[in-house]
């Protein structure tokens, strides 16, 4: 932005034309999501009834000035994400757009290679934000926070505080406590560095595109002493956290703008579940309209629920807290759901019990089954816990985890289904525990 565009004082901001970068990534990352990422690309995963980047698509929508949005990433264009794009352009009234790389790029190696669609039509300032976080995305507030604190031209980072022992899974910030100027920055430290995380979601100016540029050139010249033939492209390939946001610490450029408000990567199954629940939590007041209400001859409502319009619940159903039901879903009488996610076309029959669980596509329960889970929630009586994006296995042995079920899976009439993941298309004969079903 021109300094001096803007009104000074608290919180007063001229609007200014500004974008925003969704980074989706690809298909090889999103392990820990299978077997739901073989149906549908990690991104468009539904969290709350609606696709995980829709989230980031509304908050962005609602920023004063904000001109485009872009989703980046190296999957392959497909059906799916062109639907969920031109429906959300529709919806939010903006254009939206996806960049594709020809490989993954790395978190800023994208953004240099698209720098001219970032800044086409003259953009002041864009924001970046990770598209496996789950957030209230205070972006005016990170607006409003550079103007008071940095000078128009420095970087935000979103910044948030976690438990010395899981700030090691996240990059982590020291900033000076009177100005919030970034001094010191470690991506995913071994001993502990700071208590102040990185939480993905980033305001920069076409500045950035310097430092990138810096990079750029060092990888360049660095490969081109290796015999190689695609030294050009490995070039491109460019971390923001370790090659860039460690270079900037220190500068001066560099502010963190920490939040208090709800925040979660959303790496694993069992973490969309808790995403789910943050976001139901958060409906309350941005859309009252999608939590279920308890009505004569509607089913029993506990807590937040989101129930798809075309979803079928009998009037004995009893659903909650935490449940969100795609659509075309079918549920019998008597049946029991807590903490889960139904997804489209499932079909949960007369009296089964659903815990801590998500239900694939077109999958069906017999009648009184049992599925369940172990949630993998943050520590509640830790304010700073985070979820733990827990691998598969520890010591050797499945740890215990959420339920899943793949897509088109059958579960037969009075199973117990427990801590287990069962691939797409298997049709279950018997009762398992603790097991992945291949
Ligand atoms: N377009 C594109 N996107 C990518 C690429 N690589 C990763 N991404 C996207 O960038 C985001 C970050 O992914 P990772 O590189 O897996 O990093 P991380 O382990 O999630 O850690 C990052 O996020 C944490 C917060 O959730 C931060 O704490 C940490 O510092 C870092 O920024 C994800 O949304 C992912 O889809 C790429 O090559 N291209």
């Amino acid at each position: 932005m021109c300094p001096g565009s803007a009104a000074p004082g608290r919180g007063s901001r001229a609007v200014m034309p500004l974008k925003a970068v969704i980074l989706i990534g690809g298909p090889q990352k999103g392990t820990r999501f299978r077997p739901l990422s073989f149906e549908v690309p990690k991104p468009l995963f539904p969290v709350a009834g609606v696709p995980m980047v829709q989230h980031h698509i509304e908050a962005c929508a609602k920023v004063p000035g904000l001109k485009e949005i872009l989703l980046m990433g190296f999957y392959q264009p497909h059906e799916a994400l062109s639907r969920f794009l031109a429906a959300a352009q529709q919806e939010f009234k903006i254009p939206i757009r996806y960049l594709q790389e020809y490989a993954a790029l790395g978190t800023a190696g994208g953004i240099y290679h698209f720098r001219d669609q970032i800044l086409a039509g003259g953009a002041d300032a864009f924001f970046v934000l990770n598209a496996d976080v789950c957030s209230e995305f205070p972006l005016r507030e990170m607006l409003d926070f550079r103007q008071r604190h940095g000078d128009t031209d420095s970087f935000v980072i979103l910044g948030t505080t976690a438990n010395r022992t899981q700030a090691l899974n996240y990059g982590c910030i020291v900033a000076n406590a009177d100005t919030q100027e970034v001094q010191h920055y470690v991506e995913k430290p071994s001993t502990f560095v700071s208590e102040i995380i990185n939480c993905g979601i980033y305001l920069f100016t076409p500045a950035i595109f310097q430092h990138i540029g810096q990079v750029f050139q060092r990888n360049q010249q660095e490969l081109a002493l290796e015999e190689s033939s695609n030294g050009w492209q490995r070039a491109e390939v460019i971390r923001l956290e370790q090659d860039v946001f460690t270079a900037l610490a220190g500068s001066g450029k560099l502010y963190v703008y920490k939040t208090d408000g709800f925040w979660s990567q959303i790496k694993s199954a069992g973490s969309a579940i808790y995403a789910s629940r943050l976001y139901l939590n958060q409906y309350s007041q941005s859309h009252p309209e999608r939590l279920a209400q308890n009505k004569p001859g509607g089913p029993i409502i506990r807590g937040n629920v989101y129930i798809h319009p075309t979803a079928s619940v009998d009037s004995t159903a009893v659903l909650g807290p935490n449940v969100s039901i795609g659509e075309g879903v079918t549920v019998g009488a008597g049946v029991r759901i807590r903490e889960s996610i139904i997804l489209h076309g499932a079909s949960l029959h007369d009296h089964t019990c659903v815990l801590n669980t998500i239900v694939g596509w077109d999958s069906t329960i017999g009648r009184w089954a049992r599925v369940e889970g172990t949630p993998s929630d943050p520590n509640p009586n830790d304010p700073y816990a985070k979820i733990d994006s827990e691998t598969l296995f520890r010591d050797g042995r499945l740890t215990p985890s959420i339920t899943i079920l793949g897509c088109s899976v059958t579960i037969p009439a009075e199973v117990v289904i427990l801590n287990s993941i069962v691939l797409p298309h298997k049709e279950l004969s018997r009762s398992y525990k603790n097991q992945i079903i291949l």
